[in-house]
C-alpha cells in the first residue's frame, strides 16, 4: 500500500532510499567537465615524471667552471625533428662533475644535473667553457636550483583527487597532468519528461481559457541543475494512451530500457484528485507501483512517486507551476541524489523574519534574505511563480506556523 499524506522529510528520505545508486560510466579525460567522480584517482607515476628546467640556461653538475656538451648535428627535417632529437640525446645522457648543457625551460634535464644556472648568469667562451657572468658572483647556482624534481607534486600512489569531487576545468588539467587518459564518473541519471493537460500555448501571451507552458520548455533545465540528463520531453496533451505509451517499455533487458528510457519519468500534471483518472490511472494500467500518494506539504500535496513495471521511477508533478517547482526539490532532488551515490541534500537553517501563520500541513514558501533574515514571499500560492524567481532560497515551514526569529529550515535552490 502506497504512502498517502506522508511526512515531508519522510517522503524525501523515502525518495532517496528508494533507489540503487547508478553503476559509474567511464569518460575520457576531455569529456568529463562537470561530472562527479566516483572513486578516488591515484597517481600511477611519480608527477612530474622527469627533472625538468624550470628557467632557459644550462644544467650543470660540480661547482664549475664546466665544459658545455653538444649534440652531434641532429639528421631532422624540421625544427620538430631536431628538438625530439635533441631530447632523446639528453635522456640518454648524463653529467659528470663540471659539465653542463644547455635547456630551455620545462624541458628535460639529464641525470646528474646538480642545478640550472641561468641563461643571464652564465657566460660560454670560444672554448665551450662555462662560467658564470660576471655580476653573478662566486656562488651558485644552489643545489637543486631551477630544477622541477620528478615526483615533487606526488608520488606513485598519493591520492590527487578524491571521489565525489564536481570536476572543473583544473581538476582535468591536474589529471591530465597525472597522465591520465579516463575517469570513471557517476552516470548522470537520465530524465524523460511528460507533459500532460491540454491548452498549454507555447508563445506570447495566452487567449482566456488557454495557458502558457511554463513546465515543458524550463523543467528539463531544472533538472539538469539537480544533475540528471533530460533524454526527452513528451506533450501527451489529454490524451491517456500517449501517456501510458510513455510509462511502458518494449526493451526486454536493464541496458535496454536504460538507453531506450532512461532512469527516471517526471510527469507534469494530471496529480489531483479530481483528476484521479489521468496519472494515477495512467500507473494503474501501466502495472506499476506507488510508493507514495500524496505527500503532506503545501504546495504540492498530491505529489506521486512511483516505480514503473520495468524498474524505472517516476514522480507525477502537481500542474500548478510553483507546487511542480517545489515538488522538484522535495522528491526529485533527493531521487536523483540517490541514483547519483550522493547523500540526500539536508535543508539549511535561516533566521525568520516575519510571522508565519499555522496551516494545514509543511508549506514550502519562497523567501529572500533581507539582511540576514528570511522575509517570507507574498506570492507563494501554488499557481504563482513571482515568489519562486526572486526567492534565495525556500522556507520549510512547519504546520504549526513559526514566529519572528524562529530558525527554520530552508532548502537551497540548485542556481
Ligand atoms: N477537488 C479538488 N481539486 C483539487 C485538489 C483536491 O484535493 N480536490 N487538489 C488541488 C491541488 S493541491 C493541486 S496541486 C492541483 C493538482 O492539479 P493537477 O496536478 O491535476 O494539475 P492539472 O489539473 O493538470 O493542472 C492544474 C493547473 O495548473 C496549470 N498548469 C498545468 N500544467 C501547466 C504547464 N505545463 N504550464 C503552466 N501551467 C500549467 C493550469 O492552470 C492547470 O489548470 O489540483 C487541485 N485541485
Ligand atoms: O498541493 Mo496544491 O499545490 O496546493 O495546489
Amino acid at each position: 500500500m502506497p504512502y498517502t499524506s506522508l511526512a515531508w522529510s519522510r517522503a524525501r528520505e523515502l525518495a532517496h532510499g528508494s533507489v540503487q545508486p547508478l553503476v559509474p560510466e567511464t569518460v575520457p579525460v576531455d569529456r568529463a567537465i562537470g561530472r562527479v567522480l566516483a572513486a578516488d584517482v591515484a597517481a600511477v607515476a611519480p608527477v612530474p615524471h622527469v627533472d625538468s628546467a624550470v628557467m632557459d640556461g644550462w644544467a650543470v653538475s660540480g661547482a664549475g667552471p664546466w665544459t658545455v656538451l653538444e649534440a652531434d648535428a641532429a639528421p631532422g627535417h624540421t625544427a620538430e625533428d631536431a628538438v625530439l632529437a635533441r631530447m632523446r640525446w639528453i635522456r640518454g645522457l648524463t653529467l659528470d662533475e663540471d659539465q653542463a648543457v644547455q635547456v630551455s625551460a620545462g624541458a628535460l634535464v639529464p641525470s646528474g644535473t646538480a642545478a640550472v644556472l641561468v641563461r643571464d648568469r652564465g657566460r660560454v667562451d670560444e672554448a665551450g667553457r662555462l662560467t658564470r657572468a660576471d655580476h653573478a658572483g662566486e656562488d651558485g647556482p644552489a643545489p637543486g636550483e631551477h630544477v622541477r624534481r620528478a615526483g615533487e607534486e606526488a608520488e606513485p600512489g598519493d591520492v590527487v583527487l578524491t571521489a565525489g569531487t564536481l570536476l572543473s576545468p583544473a581538476h582535468l588539467a591536474w589529471a591530465s597532468s597525472c597522465g591520465l587518459d579516463t575517469l570513471a564518473v557517476l552516470r548522470r541519471p537520465r530524465v524523460t519528461l511528460v507533459i500532460t493537460g491540454a491548452g498549454l500555448e507555447q508563445h506570447g501571451v495566452p487567449e482566456a481559457g488557454t495557458v502558457r507552458d511554463v513546465l515543458g520548455p524550463h523543467l528539463g533545465s531544472y533538472v539538469e541543475a539537480l544533475g540528471g540528463l533530460v533524454i526527452g520531453t513528451h506533450h501527451v496533451g489529454l490524451d491517456d494512451r500517449a501517456l501510458l505509451a510513455q510509462l511502458g517499455t518494449d526493451a526486454q533487458d536493464e541496458h535496454q530500457i536504460r538507453e531506450a528510457t532512461g532512469d527516471v519519468v517526471v510527469t507534469t500534471g494530471g496529480t489531483g484528485t479530481h483528476s484521479r483518472r489521468e496519472v494515477r490511472g495512467a500507473l494503474a494500467a501501466a502495472g506499476a507501483e506507488i510508493l507514495i500518494d500524496g505527500v503532506a506539504v503545501q504546495p504540492g500535496h498530491p505529489l506521486l512517486l512511483a516505480r514503473l513495471a520495468d524498474g524505472r521511477m517516476l514522480v507525477a508533478l502537481p500542474g500548478h507551476p510553483l507546487a511542480a517547482m517545489t515538488g522538484m526539490l522535495t522528491l526529485v532532488e533527493p531521487l536523483l541524489a540517490g541514483l547519483a551515490g550522493a547523500d540526500l541534500p539536508r535543508p539549511g537553517h535561516v533566521r525568520l523574519g516575519a510571522d508565519l501563520p499555522a496551516g494545514l500541513r509543511t508549506r514550502l514558501i519562497p523567501y529572500t534574505l533581507d539582511d540576514g533574515v528570511a522575509l517570507p514571499s507574498p506570492w507563494r500560492a501554488a499557481g504563482m511563480l513571482r515568489g519562486f524567481a526572486e526567492a534565495d532560497g525556500v522556507l520549510v515551514c512547519p504546520r504549526d506556523g513559526a514566529e519572528t526569529g524562529d530558525v527554520l529550515e530552508e532548502l537551497t535552490l540548485p542556481w
